[in-house]
């Protein structure tokens, strides 16, 4: 068993007590689209991340609500937060008390094996799901999918490998996340993002986003010049004593060019 197949297996416990969503009741500030920000410029998704399996705790006790507004403010292009619960110490009610505060994306961060998993996001007001394909079959990687675009979310597809990048472009995916760390090890190199973007289709709109690992704006310009146009950074930016600059430097032009 992998720490994956463990994280997979307790969700499926979870989701058998998820009672279906009721009517919306919160009033959302509306929010602009994580693929309209990146065809048109580099960004950071910037992540809220209060532990993890392969790090323990990283800020557990962290004022989510400020955070997000400092990521907000540093112009991030979305704003991930982690919502499983066992692992990673988030919530739903994080996700939501970030969502009433911000008009960035919000994506929900979470192993996603069930419909109602992603009506919850949604209800929480997140406004992009996380499918990762290494977690999922293939024809239930196209259900949750399609059912989550019918919904109006974006969906951000998640690979490791050219075998699984494969799986994303037959779901025509126009998000798409290497993930420099492999689920299944925690090993985690930058370099897979510059060796998976070698054979990555750039065309009909198609972006590129380097997730895990990034330590330092070299690590950001390392992922832009090897043509992502967006990173995912978490435990940098929670350590951080000043994550707003960070998220500057990363964007700036010496960054990006
Ligand atoms: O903290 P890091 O190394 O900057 O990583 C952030 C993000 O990429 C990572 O949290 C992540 C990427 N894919 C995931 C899937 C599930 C849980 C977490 C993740």
């Amino acid at each position: 068993m992998t720490i994956l197949d463990d994280i997979i297996a307790t969700k499926y416990e979870e989701v058998k007590m998820y009672k279906p969503v009721g009517p919306n009741t919160i009033d959302f500030p509306e929010k602009t689209t994580l693929l309209g920000h990146l065809q048109e410029r580099n960004g950071v998704i910037s992540e809220i991340k209060r532990a993890s399996p392969s790090k323990g705790d990283i800020k557990v006790e962290v004022d989510i609500v400020a955070q997000a507004k400092k990521y907000e403010e540093a112009g991030a292009a979305a704003i991930s937060v982690l919502t499983d619960e066992v692992y990673f110490k988030g919530s739903i009610d994080d996700l939501c008390e970030v969502a009433k505060v911000v008009s960035i994306p919000v994506l929900c961060k979470d192993f996603m094996v069930s419909e109602i998993q992603i009506d919850r996001a949604q209800h929480a007001g997140a406004t992009i799901i996380l499918l990762i394909v290494a977690a999922l079959e293939k024809q239930q990687l196209k259900r949750l999918n399609d059912y989550a675009l019918s919904k109006g979310l974006e969906v951000l597809i998640e690979v490791h490998d050219e075998q699984e990048l494969q799986i994303a472009l037959e779901l025509d995916a126009k998000l798409i996340g290497i993930n420099n760390r492999n689920l299944k090890t925690f090993e985690v190199s930058i370099e897979r993002t510059a060796q998976l973007a070698k054979n990555f289709p750039f065309d009909e709109g198609r972006v590129l986003i380097s997730e895990s690992g990034m330590q330092t704006k070299e690590d950001a310009q390392f992922a832009y010049a090897n043509g992502a146009s967006g990173i995912l950074v978490g435990e940098a930016l929670m350590r951080s004593e000043n994550p707003g600059n960070w998220i500057r430097q990363a964007t700036s032009e010496e960054a990006v060019k």
